[in-house]
């Protein structure tokens, strides 16, 4: 396992701290190791030659540039989100609201082909780009699953991939746009150290154009205190499926949680998915954020598997005796779901389905960073 040091961007924030890097080429059996300990001891890693092609990934960052470059009237058309569409700002139904835009499909091809009518001005493009991407990264995730399954020693080690492998699975895809703060050409040095002449954006693919004036997007940088503090783009939350594959191009902005209000931000590879699985107990569902770069326009593209909506989640038969009796009742993603979508961003998902009356939980340590505690999709 390689570590790659986080790299600080507020020193007095900032804990630096290594994120494992996972080469799936490497031998099965170690892969298998490092997977269940990474998710174990951080609950976030990277994987390298992970078989996604490269033009893949650059086809599907380029139509999302392409989308977000459109102004503000263009783009509404795709929205609002509800939840899926695209959405400026507003995150959820509940109040919450970042320095981003998005795109939020679900991964059903039916949905993306109705979807990409009012996203794209040529659908069939949008809609084989995104069927490709998702297709690639699908598999990616059924991979990594399967090796969980079996780091896990589950008597059907399949069972996970199985539940995001069904056509009917919940999956969603997010393709999220924080617009810079600086909507001029500027010169910045990126995170190689190398000068860059920048347009705002960091695409391979992109059309250079500086896009963040063209949206009504206004410079300023949060009211004042942002440029302290830096502007958050999308808030502190744990996302809810089995498995997030996000990757984003080279711009930085992703944090993880430390807890203590401490960040660690992730430094970007455009060539490498960051992984967050959330299974069994045993795996951490890291808390994380996306902060706005002032200088340069970040896109993150990020897949997450869900079980199909009927799929019932329980409780782990081996963990529950008389003694520790479950905490949770069990529940089905489509109740799971409809819950977390009552809640704030920040909110722990799971205190719905507590059964435990006298777990008094006041503080605001999220006991819920452990995710599915001991809990199991069937
Ligand atoms: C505020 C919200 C947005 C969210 C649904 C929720 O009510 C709470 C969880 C949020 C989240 C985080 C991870 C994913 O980006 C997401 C699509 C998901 O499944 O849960 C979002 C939801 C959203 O933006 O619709
Ligand atoms: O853009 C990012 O890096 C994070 C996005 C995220 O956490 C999400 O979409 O759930
Ligand atoms: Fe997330």
């Amino acid at each position: 396992m390689v570590v790659a040091p986080l790299t600080p961007v507020r020193p007095d924030c900032i804990r630096p701290i290594g994120l494992p890097v996972i080469d799936l080429t490497r031998k099965r059996s170690d892969v298998v190791d490092l997977i269940v300990r990474a998710s174990e001891e951080l609950g976030f890693f990277k994987v390298v030659n992970h078989g996604v092609p490269r033009q893949v990934v650059a086809n599907m960052e380029a139509e999302a540039f392409a989308f977000f470059s459109q102004s503000p009237p263009e783009k509404i058309k795709a929205g609002p989100p509800n939840p899926l569409g695209y959405g400026c700002k507003n995150i959820g139904f509940n109040g919450d609201t970042g320095e981003v835009e998005y795109l939020l499909l679900h991964t059903n091809q039916a949905s993306i082909n109705h979807r990409s009518k009012t996203i794209s001005k040529d659908p069939n493009k949008f809609s084989c780009t995104v069927r490709e991407y998702v297709e690639a990264v699908k598999d990616l995730a059924v991979e990594i699953l399967e090796m969980v399954g079996e780091g896990l020693r589950l008597s059907d080690p399949k069972k996970l991939a199985r539940l995001i492998r069904d056509g009917e699975s919940d999956s969603v895809f997010r393709l999220n746009h924080y617009p810079s703060l600086i909507s001029t050409t500027t010169t910045t040095t990126n995170n190689n150290g190398t000068v860059d002449k920048d347009n705002n954006n960091n695409s391979s693919s992109s059309n250079g154009r500086d896009m963040s004036s063209q949206q009504g997007w206004c410079n300023v940088v949060n009211g004042g205190g942002g440029s302290v503090k830096g502007v958050v783009g999308f808030g502190e939350h744990s996302d809810p499926q089995i498995l997030t594959l996000l990757r984003s191009n080279d711009v930085v902005g992703l944090q993880i949680s430390l807890g203590d209000g401490l960040w660690a931000p992730v430094s970007p590879d455009p060539d490498s998915f960051c992984v967050n699985a959330l299974t069994n107990g045993r795996f951490i569902s890291v808390r994380h954020r996306a902060m706005v770069n002032p200088y340069r326009s970040r896109l993150s593209m990020v897949y997450f598997g869900a079980p199909p909506l009927h799929a019932r989640i329980a409780p782990l038969p081996e963990t529950v005796t008389a003694q520790t009796p479950s905490l949770y009742r069990p529940f089905t993603w489509a109740e799971y779901k409809k819950a977390a979508y009552s809640l704030r961003l920040s909110h722990s998902r799971l205190d719905p389905f507590r059964t435990v009356a006298d777990f008094v939980d006041d503080d605001d340590d999220d006991d819920d960073q452990n995710g599915f505690h001991a809990l199991n999709h069937l």
